[in-house]
């Protein structure tokens, strides 16, 4: 038995409507918290989106705190200190480089002034770090960027999402305001599972998988219980026709704990850490309390979920969430 206090996933795509809910229930099952991706069409860039999207979380889902993350544009200094306490962060997306991120930012400049305010206010910026590059490149081409952000902004809290190189596993050392989130997908798998056999686009995603020496980096700094390493699973449901249309994003959400309590195989210390800890204590988050208690029955992940087919469909876990 793995008894985990309080776990938050700190990525997460909830979307809106029947695909809401239809996958929240695989995140309150299993989460106390998860931070809010505001990707939505419009995106979250208002206090009244972030509200009635609030809401919405809220209604369709128990015990289960949702810290919001509106969408990077230019905000005045008043907007900023109005939705203040009402965001967990705020999410920059270069302009057309992921899922519905044509709204994004065309150059980071346009935002230096946001950026100059969210640093006196104290509030937090969450990154999709990739260039326009070649599809391999395009991440370890941006820790330019994150290295200049972070020196810009010595006392923004500047997290890198889903990182999926070992380069910027190696920027974490170096800058004290880098952070980082690993998703499952990114620690477990690499390119052999999407176009090694058969193509598979239910394991497609941005950023992409990589290597092998990826792959195994991300795993050690995971296994290290690095502070600065945090678990935010980048659960993102598209339906099964727009995945076989090439959308980007794996559903990880039914199996997230299931898979990591393999992962950590008895390391529950690092597990608790990676799960909870190392967020909570880097961004200060007061959360209310909440147990998740797994136990060593067999759990095999759903074949599909609504419209949406989850990663790892039909397989077997050892580990199974109490009460799910
Ligand atoms: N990761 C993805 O491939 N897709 C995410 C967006 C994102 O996090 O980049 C989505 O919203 O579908
Ligand atoms: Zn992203
Ligand atoms: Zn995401």
């Amino acid at each position: 038995m793995i008894t985990l206090n309080t776990p938050i996933d700190m990525h997460l795509h909830l979307r809106e409507g029947k695909m809401l809910r239809d996958v929240i229930p695989y995140t309150y099952n299993q989460f106390a918290a998860a931070v809010v991706m505001p990707n939505l069409v419009p995106p979250v860039d208002n206090k009244e989106r972030l509200e009635s999207y609030r809401d919405e979380i809220l209604q369709n889902s128990e015990n289960f705190t949702p810290l919001m993350n509106v969408f990077m544009r230019e905000y005045t200094k008043e907007e900023l200190e109005d939705l203040k306490n009402d965001i967990f962060a705020i999410k920059l997306y270069p302009a057309g480089i992921t899922t519905n991120s044509e709204a994004g930012v065309k150059s980071i400049e346009n935002v230096y002034p946001v950026l100059e305010i969210m640093q006196e206010l104290g509030i937090p910026l969450s990154v999709h770090g990739e260039t326009n590059g070649f599809v391999l490149d395009r991440e370890r081409e941006f820790a330019v960027v994150y290295e200049k952000l972070a020196r810009d902004f010595p006392n923004l809290k500047i997290i890198m999402e889903h990182i999926s190189t070992y380069n910027l596993v190696d920027l974490l050392d170096k800058h004290d305001n880098l952070y980082a989130t690993v998703t499952l997908h990114h620690l477990l798998l690499t390119l052999d599972d999407l176009i090694g056999g058969a193509l598979n686009p239910h394991n497609f995603c941005k950023p992409v998988v990589k290597t092998p020496k990826d792959r195994d980096a991300l795993q050690e700094i995971v296994r290290s219980g690095h502070k600065k390493v945090m678990f935010g699973s980048d659960s993102a449901p598209h339906s099964i026709e727009n995945k076989l249309k090439g959308a980007a994003g794996l559903f990880s959400a039914p199996v997230i704990l299931p898979a990591l309590a393999e992962f950590f195989d008895g390391d529950n210390d690092t597990f608790q850490k990676f799960i909870s800890d190392n967020a909570r204590e880097n961004f200060d988050l007061n959360i209310p309390e909440k147990e998740v208690v797994l136990v060593e029955e067999e759990y095999i992940a759903p074949q599909m979920v609504g419209e949406v087919k989850p990663m790892f469909a039909g397989k077997r876990f050892s580990y199974s969430v109490k009460n799910f």
